[in-house]
């Protein structure tokens, strides 16, 4: 069964004593408290799964709790005990979001019972999480095998560092999918049935990445109408994945670097430190060696992050894999537009296989879906294939009837095919790194 993180708040030492023996011999993790104060307070500090709650604590009403409970953490299971089950009480407690009640004197297997249920939820609200995510990134299988050497070893590295608890550092240019590999890390670890967030740090405005990332009291900010717990509580026991870590605003970088260190954190406009249990992987097309060296990207953290390095090959330095990739991606977008294309011309293979795909397998997977999308014939052809991947064919010039975003992406593609780095291309296009990651988003390259 899936274990819990379970608070007990009650006032009487029996009870406390009782509940606690009774959960931790199923394999739960209990921390037991007398008052609101103190829950309020072990809620602050650690992210839990279920709260038993003594309606009558003392002078003080549990029934407050509820809803401070849910507050603080969304997720929290709390279930009232209750001395005499008053139909009233227990409605009362229901509306405040309690999720079930436990009447005294109740017995181990009622507990049993009970927490066997919530701990059912809980997993299939986790498994929830995991499908919606899925769901977003419907597409094809992702092929984690290669027929090139140095691919192969990055994921045999992968498989390696998985298991552990490490910090992993994905470098290699866009496109060439340090998410998928992000991804398979995670379901190789023993997080796997837990969430994977997935964090674009240059996608999100630096102003916001903090209150997302550690979450916000609510009036932190204007705006912040209400307590967001933040993705790191959202994925306890989970991995975080940070995406582009080197656009992280210098104050984000201290506040992560006392969470890697400390497994602390907090939320903003809150003094209270919270402990979350959260793996991370970081990735970064830039060189983060030279953020460091010129002052962009803090050494210390850097460090922190950089325990097992994996650098994934760009697509040009693995031509082996092209012809794998491209018929996956040919067979997934043949079945999701109902069409019958069983293969590509030698004209198209040759085609494919002579780009130095800039955008790698990015650029490569989208080629392949516009030209399932537009093909006609039984195999796919050189002229289904975008225009800008035959250069030499490219007939398009400025001043031709076509719009500037059209120009743009020719341009930008073009510009990429030729740099020997992100930044040097960035620098030819006279745009920071940041707006070269936007445009390639937008244009799929
Ligand atoms: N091995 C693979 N098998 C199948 N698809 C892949 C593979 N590698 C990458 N892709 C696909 O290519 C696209 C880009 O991959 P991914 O997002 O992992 O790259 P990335 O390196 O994280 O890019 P960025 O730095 O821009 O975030 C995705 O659609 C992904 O599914």
């Amino acid at each position: 069964m899936n274990e819990l993180k379970i608070l007990i708040v009650d006032d009487e030492t029996n009870i406390r004593k009782t509940l606690s023996y009774c959960l931790a011999a199923e394999g739960h993790t209990v921390i037991a408290v007398s008052n609101p104060a103190d829950a309020m307070e072990e809620s602050r500090l650690r992210v839990f799964d279920m709260a038993f709650v003594d309606l009558k604590l003392g002078e003080e009403d549990g029934m407050d709790l509820i809803p401070a409970l849910l507050a603080d953490s969304p997720w929290i299971k709390v279930v009232v005990i209750t001395a005499h089950a008053s139909i009233e009480s227990v409605v009362d407690a229901m509306r405040r979001g309690a999720a079930d009640y436990l009447a005294k004197p109740f017995t181990p297997s009622q507990v049993k019972f009970l927490t066997g249920r919530i701990a059912k939820v809980r997993e299939l609200e986790t498994q929830i999480v995991a499908l919606k995510e899925n769901m977003q990134r419907l597409g094809p299988e992702d092929r984690l095998q290669s027929n090139n050497v140095g691919m192969q070893r990055v994921m045999e590295l992968a498989r390696k560092a998985a298991p552990s608890e490490a910090t992993v550092l994905l470098q290699g240019e866009s496109g060439t999918g340090k998410t998928v590999f992000a991804r398979a890390i995670h379901n190789w670890s023993a997080r796997a049935l837990k969430p994977m967030a997935v964090v674009p740090c240059p996608a999100i405005p630096s102003e916001l990445l903090e209150s997302e990332l550690f979450g916000h009291a609510k009036g932190a900010f204007t705006g912040a109408v209400r307590d967001n717990p933040g993705r790191i509580a959202a994925c306890e026991r989970g991995t975080l994945f940070l995406d582009e870590i080197g656009d992280m605003p210098p104050a984000v970088q201290a506040k992560l670097l006392r969470f890697i260190q400390d497994k602390e954190y907090e939320r903003l406009g809150e003094s209270v430190s919270r402990k979350a249990d959260v793996r991370i992987i970081a990735a970064t097309n830039a060189e983060l060696k030279d953020r460091v060296a010129d002052g962009r990207f803090r050494e210390d953290l850097f460090y922190r992050l950089n325990v097992i390095s994996l650098t994934v090959p760009p697509l040009r330095e693995r031509p082996e894999d092209i012809l794998a990739l491209s018929l996956d991606f040919l067979s997934y977008f043949s079945r999701v537009n109902r069409k019958t294309i069983l293969g590509f011309t030698d004209e198209a293979t040759h085609a494919l296989t002579q780009y130095v795909w800039p955008g790698n397998v990015r650029e490569l997977r989208n080629a392949i879906e516009r030209a399932v999308i537009l093909g006609s014939g039984d195999k796919l052809d050189k002229n289904d294939l975008p225009e800008s991947i035959i250069p030499a064919t490219s007939t398009l010039k400025i001043g031709d009837a076509v719009s500037l975003a059209t120009i743009e992406e020719l341009h930008i593609r073009r510009v990429l095919a030729t740099s020997s780095s992100l930044q040097v291309a960035a620098d030819i296009l006279g745009i920071d790194q940041a707006t070269l990651w936007r445009r390639r988003k937008t244009y799929g390259i």
